[in-house]
């Protein structure tokens, strides 16, 4: 059976200003995929995850979410799309003077007319979902830092996205807790059979959970691969990918570091 993309990315340009950041992107993110967006500093990954949230216009392009442009939607018909997907920051973006509950139930009272006692159930179901039962009501601020990514994944499932988008998950956290945060988002795709969007550096959540990446590239200002990020880390006909995915020593021209992440 033919699956139909959940996301297309047609020729699009990024820019800021008369800056163009990447362009000519064309990529599908399919049902189920973990799909990572790579490349390394300052090469635009956020950035095309503002676009795939229609947070920033293109400069030229579309995204399709089923094959609509998102471009053209209207303002209702985004707020329908904007329903079917779930977001976390890089920063975790809860609210520090609202308790872990409160956050969780921020969408649904945003978007549905749930009454407040299956609000608290749904919000009580999502927190034990990452392994908060029991921390409802203690301010982020109260809990460690892979808690605080945990509870802001509790608020993007809320609603029980299609779609869940990640920047930068594991950013800043040990080693133990970003493998907590895998298994996690491994664990809610498959029961919940959403499919994910994220942007990451982290090589073992790459190889661990991703099944499909498209590598951005900073000097040429364009994507230079596309593929599983296990196939591509030996098979890449571009050495500056297969360097990313085995953290070599650079291999551009000396002086030339532009494609390098210094965050490995
Ligand atoms: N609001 C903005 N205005 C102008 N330029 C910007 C803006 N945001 C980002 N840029 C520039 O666009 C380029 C891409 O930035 P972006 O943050 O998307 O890259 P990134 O790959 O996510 O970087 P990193 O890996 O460091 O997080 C960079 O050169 C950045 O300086």
């Amino acid at each position: 059976m033919i699956q139909e993309p959940v996301i297309e990315v047609h020729g699009l340009c990024m820019a800021y200003g008369s800056t163009v950041v990447q362009r000519d992107l064309d990529f599908a993110v399919f049902p189920g995929d973990i799909f990572v967006i790579m490349g390394g500093s300052g090469c635009g990954k956020s950035t095309l995850l503002r676009h795939l949230l229609g947070l920033k216009t293109p400069a030229a392009g579309d995204v399709l979410y089923h094959g609509r442009s998102l471009m053209s939607a209207s303002a209702a018909e985004r707020r329908v799309m904007r329903r079917s997907w779930g977001i976390t920051y890089q920063s975790g973006g809860l609210f520090s003077a609202m308790s872990l509950a409160e956050n969780v139930a921020l969408p649904l009272h945003q978007y549905t007319q749930y009454e407040a006692a299956t609000i608290d159930d749904i919000v009580a179901y999502k927190l034990a979902l990452v392994g908060l039962d029991g921390f409802q009501d203690y301010l982020p601020e109260e809990i460690s830092g892979g808690m605080r990514k945990r509870a802001a994944l509790a608020r993007a499932i809320a609603l029980d996205p299609e779609i869940l988008f990640f920047d930068e998950p594991s950013a800043g956290l040990d080693p133990v807790s970003s493998r907590r945060l895998d298994d996690l988002i491994l664990q809610i795709k498959e029961s919940t059979g959403a499919t994910v969007v994220m942007v990451t550096h982290e090589l073992p959540s790459i190889f661990a959970i991703a099944t499909n990446s498209v590598y951005l590239d900073a000097e040429t200002r364009t994507m230079i691969d596309y593929g599983d990020p296990g196939w591509l880390r030996t098979h890449s006909e571009q050495p500056v990918v297969r360097q990313f995915l085995n953290r070599e020593a650079d291999v551009r021209p000396s002086g030339d570091v532009s494609g390098e992440d210094d965050r490995g």
